[in-house]
């Protein structure tokens, strides 16, 4: 059986990502790509599923984890009674190989371990041939795929199992290196750990100060960092897929995959805090991922901005804690979602002002999708919570329809030779606007609604005023705000929409959602309202695991997290919301001052 979600720290090379348990053991490992089938998939099915455990043979009297300070180099320390021994988890940054390092080192005392390495490609599901090298490098092939663990403990395979067992006193080592593909060269754990460690210092030595959040704004802009796909700088929503969103339901989705939306909002993140790299290698690859006739353009591509994402359920995997189906690829890839034009403008814009040198194809990108986006923006969509029911005309989705069109006014209006396309794209945006407060205010509920025609609530109606649509002390934003408040807070925490209340194509039940509630604290900065912002926001960062990780969801009730692990789109709430309190005039304030 897999453990808690939230017992779970991910270690990753930026190229794909292993989720190792409290215990120490590897429940999921896609290699070599996010996306690629699972190797261990115990996660979500049982240890037959394949999963790489190390740890102490006696009763542990305690676990303690960290990562290393500033680094995704996990430490675990096992104190059993007879010593204490620490399990060092690592996957180095990529030099044409791609491996995750384990080393045991001895700390007081002596400690016995057990190793069980049981690999199954295809998620879960291949049982490999594994034979031994005569150098004792043991070779785990199937099909396309090709595993060597190398390491000085004697190995032997049995039951479909290949087990291990040894001790370490203070001071000794014991390393294990696995490799995906073939190996070319002999690799050092010590080296290999000492590269590792100077990458992250480095990716962090330039994140700015947060006050008293620093460190755990690190702890997630490294967490988003280890979600980005380094070749081409697509980044994933999440590591894993069908971690649900109730425990034993069917809302159980695969984020490995880039949406534009996700991606976007992170790279906002990564400028808010000073990172302009991430910023121009995302933008390369947006601009390859969507060239191309605009009604085409998808709402969110595989990492290299692969289009054919086809969803398919992997009916060998019982999913986990009984959570069926598990899913692989996303039928989301299909819908229409008319935010992500606006939630794209606004990433772009802002890295103009950071002083990102404009990509020779953005301009006629933008030529070609405003034209698309005037007519487009009328349509109905599945909105930004890609509801498997029918289209509606979402509030949020015409808002952010609005923002595209006003920040491309923004945008073309710093050109004198675009002034009137300026004009043009100001006439729309004015258009929306005015469509949107006749249509999505309700007078009697003294609320905007989720969409045109509804009665519901939604949580995505708390980005009014953070986009500067309308300010935050407009009467319809602070009933609006009220509403939410009143009827999408479970435990303080915000739901997205009552999902016993709205057809959203699927049987009802969630968890609070945390980007929302992260929301919810901005809006209350934007009001002035510091006390509950700072209040709402010490509550969501007790959510997080010991290691600073935190998941899609939340169930109050049970204190669990859910949905999938790590996620993008909460560390992204989790930075912006901690820049707002800390600057007062932070990425909120700077968001909803373009109106
Ligand atoms: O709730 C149903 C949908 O759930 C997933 O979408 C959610 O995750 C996305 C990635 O983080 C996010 O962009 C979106 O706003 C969320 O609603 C799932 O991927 C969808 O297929 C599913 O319909």
């Amino acid at each position: 059986m897999s453990a808690l979600i939230e017992d779970y720290a991910m270690i990753g090379d930026c190229e794909t990502a292993a989720l190792v348990s409290r215990d120490g053991s590897i429940d999921w490992l896609c290699f070599p790509r996010f996306d690629s089938p699972a190797c261990f998939a115990a996660l979500l099915g049982t240890s037959e599923n394949g999963r790489w455990s190390i740890r102490p043979t006696e009763k542990t009297v305690r676990i303690s984890r960290r990562y290393r300070p500033d680094t995704l180099i996990l430490e675990t320390i096992f104190e059993t009674d007879s010593g204490s021994a620490m399990l060092v988890d690592f996957m180095p940054p990529r030099d044409g190989a791609s491996d995750i390092v384990r080393v045991v080192i001895g700390t007081s005392g002596q400690v016995d371990f057990e190793t069980d390495f049981v690999v199954r490609f295809d998620y879960g599901r291949t049982v490999p041939w594994v034979t031994r090298d005569d150098d004792g490098t043991i070779r785990a092939i199937a099909g396309p795929h090709q595993l060597l663990l190398n390491s000085p403990v004697r190995l032997i395979g049995r039951d479909l199992h290949t087990r291990g067992s040894f001790s370490v006193r203070e001071g000794d080592r014991v390393p294990f290196i696995l490799t995906y593909g073939a190996s070319h060269k002999p690799l050092d754990a010590d080296e290999l750990l000492a590269s590792t460690e100077t990458y992250w210092r480095e990716f962090t030595a330039q994140c700015p100060s947060v006050g008293p959040w620093t460190e755990t704004v690190k702890r997630s802009l490294i967490t988003l960092k280890a979600m980005t796909y380094l070749p081409t700088g697509g980044i994933v929503a999440s590591v894993t897929t069908s971690l649900p969103e109730f425990l034993g339901g069917i809302r159980n989705w695969d984020y490995r995959f880039c949406w534009l939306r996700d991606a976007t909002i992170t790279l906002q993140a990564f400028m808010n805090l000073g990172y302009f790299e991430e910023a121009r290698t995302w933008r390369d690859w947006l601009v390859r991922a969507i060239a191309g006739a605009p009604d085409q353009m998808q709402i969110m591509y595989g990492v290299t901005g692969e289009r054919h994402l086809w969803e398919w359920e992997v009916p060998w995997l019982g999913g986990y804690e009984s959570s069926r189906p598990v899913r692989v690829g996303n039928a989301a890839a299909e819908q229409f979602q008319l935010d992500v034009y606006g939630e794209v403008a606004d990433a772009l814009v802002q890295a103009r002002k950071g002083g990102l040198p404009s990509h020779p194809r953005a301009l006629a990108l933008r030529d070609v999708v405003m034209p698309f986006l005037e007519k487009a923006w009328r349509k109905p969509d599945e909105g930004i919570w890609e509801v498997r029911g029918e289209r509606q005309h979402f509030t949020h989705s015409k808002v952010m329809a609005w923002v595209a069109f006003d920040r491309a006014a923004k945008w073309a209006g710093l050109t004198p030779e675009d002034s009137k396309l300026a004009d043009r794209w100001r006439q729309v945006a004015d258009e929306i606007h005015a469509d949107v407060c006749r249509n999505a205010f309700d007078a009697d509920l003294g609320s905007f609604v989720q969409a045109y025609g509804s009665r519901a609530l939604d949580a995505s109606l708390l980005q009014i005023p953070l986009v500067g649509f309308l300010p935050v002390d407009d009467v319809r934003v602070i009933g609006t705000i009220k509403a939410i408040e009143q009827w999408l807070l479970h435990d303080g925490f915000v739901l997205r929409y009552r999902t016993e209340l709205v057809n959203d194509g699927l049987p009802p039940g969630e968890g609070v959602f945390l980007a929302c509630s992260f929301w919810l604290a901005d809006v209350y900065v934007l009001l002035g309202r510091y006390a509950e912002a700072q209040q709402l926001f010490d509550r969501l960062l007790e959510l997080q695991n010991d290691v600073g990780l935190l998941s899609e969801e939340y169930d109050p009730r049970a204190r669990r997290m859910l949905g999938n692990f790590p996620q993008a789109f909460s560390h992204v709430g989790l930075i912006n919301t901690a820049l707002n309190l800390a600057r007062r005039a932070g990425p909120a304030e700077d968001r909803a001052e373009s109106q």
